[in-house]
């Protein structure tokens, strides 16, 4: 099946369990793979057609920034399922990627996967 993405997108965001990381935001970079069939706009050329990559990219900016969380992985949920309701992809996979987080690593993450039920 066809594949839209996004990769390296950052937001800045209060995440994390820690004290410090309630008082000052962090980098998160996102890789965002939707599944979306893109018969329709090969033929239109029409930006209705597509799943327009700026305006998510735009969405999932905004909502990971709104509000503090604990865990990447909540991120990841509430970042897959914007994209699922408000996008209506059948498939998306987020991979959440917080550089700042271990000291002795370049980085670490979580990827999920999720569907339409
Ligand atoms: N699986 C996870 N492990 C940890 C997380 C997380 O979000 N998911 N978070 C932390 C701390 O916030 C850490 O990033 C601070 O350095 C620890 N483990």
């Amino acid at each position: 099946m066809d594949k839209v993405f996004v990769k390296g997108l950052r937001a800045d965001a209060y995440v994390g369990v820690y004290e410090w990381e309630h008082e000052q935001t962090q980098p998160l970079y996102f890789d965002l793979t939707m599944t979306w069939d893109q018969t329709a706009a090969g033929v239109s050329d029409a930006l209705e057609d597509a799943l327009d990559y700026d305006t998510l990219s735009k969405a999932v900016i905004k909502l990971v920034e709104e509000r503090p969380r604990q865990l990447i992985e909540t991120v990841a949920a509430e970042v897959a399922q914007l994209i699922l309701s408000e996008f209506h992809v059948s498939e998306v996979t987020v991979r959440v990627e917080k550089p700042q987080a271990v000291a002795a690593a370049s980085t670490v993450g979580v990827e999920i996967t999720r569907s339409q039920h």
